[in-house]
């Protein structure tokens, strides 16, 4: 009998905070597409995100470390936040290939992320190195034209109208935050006094 190859799920994401979407998002894909592994992975310096002020990588990482920890599936890599330079999908999913050569990749993006792929780095490379789930978002219709049906499926989660910009609003504006982020990380902002005067 041959052994089927490990279905490793790979989460992208800027995470300024790491927040209950995102956790639902990696595992939704996790069930659906039987995945062994969904690796999240903190951006660098997001390429999208060049015009706005973005917490630095280390606090980003740290967090998505203490909301992934409880589940024997979810790691942490820190491929894009040790690589110099701005982040692009297209060096995230080598790195990823080159450290696990036997495993078959799906990358998980939201509706806004997987509507703007045609303009990431060397796009067309991208569909041939990992099979790419876009979750719908609430409030958002999604358009998958012109992407190949083949290397993207489309899945329906439940909806969370959770935005990392929203978290960081309400810390700013001393609002909770409480059940929004993973417990760890409404006291991670607090410890580290994050988002102080973003409102
Ligand atoms: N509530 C959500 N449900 C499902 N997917 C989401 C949700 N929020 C974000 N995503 C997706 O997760 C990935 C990482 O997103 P990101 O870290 O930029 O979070 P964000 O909430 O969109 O942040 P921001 O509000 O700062 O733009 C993207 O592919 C994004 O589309
Ligand atoms: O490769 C690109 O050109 C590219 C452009 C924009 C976003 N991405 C990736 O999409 C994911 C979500 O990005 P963001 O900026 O919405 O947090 C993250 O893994 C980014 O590296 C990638």
């Amino acid at each position: 009998m041959t052994q089927r190859r490990p279905r490793l799920g790979v989460m992208g994401g800027t995470f300024d905070p790491v927040h209950h979407g995102h956790l639902v998002a990696a595992s939704e894909v996790a069930a659906r597409f039987e995945l062994d592994e969904v690796v999240f992975v903190p951006t660098g310096q997001p390429t999208f995100k060049q015009d706005q002020t973005v917490t630095v990588a280390e606090h980003r990482y740290l967090m998505t470390v203490i909301a992934t920890a409880s589940n024997p599936r979810f790691t942490v890599s820190r491929v894009d936040v040790d690589r110099p330079g701005l982040t692009y999908t297209v060096d995230t999913l080598r790195d990823l290939k080159e450290q696990r050569p036997d495993a078959d990749l799906y990358f998980i993006t939201g509706a806004d992320a997987i509507e703007q792929i045609l303009t990431w780095k060397d796009a067309e490379e991208l569909f041939a190195m990992a099979h790419f789930v876009a979750v719908t978002r609430p409030g958002h219709a999604l358009s998958v034209e012109g992407l190949p049906t083949d290397r993207v499926s489309i899945l329906e989660v439940p909806a969370l109208a959770i935005s990392s910009t929203d978290v960081r609003a309400r810390a700013g504006a001393g609002q909770p935050v409480w059940y929004l982020v993973p417990d760890g990380v409404v006291q991670y902002i607090a410890k580290h006094r994050l988002y102080r005067g973003q409102s």
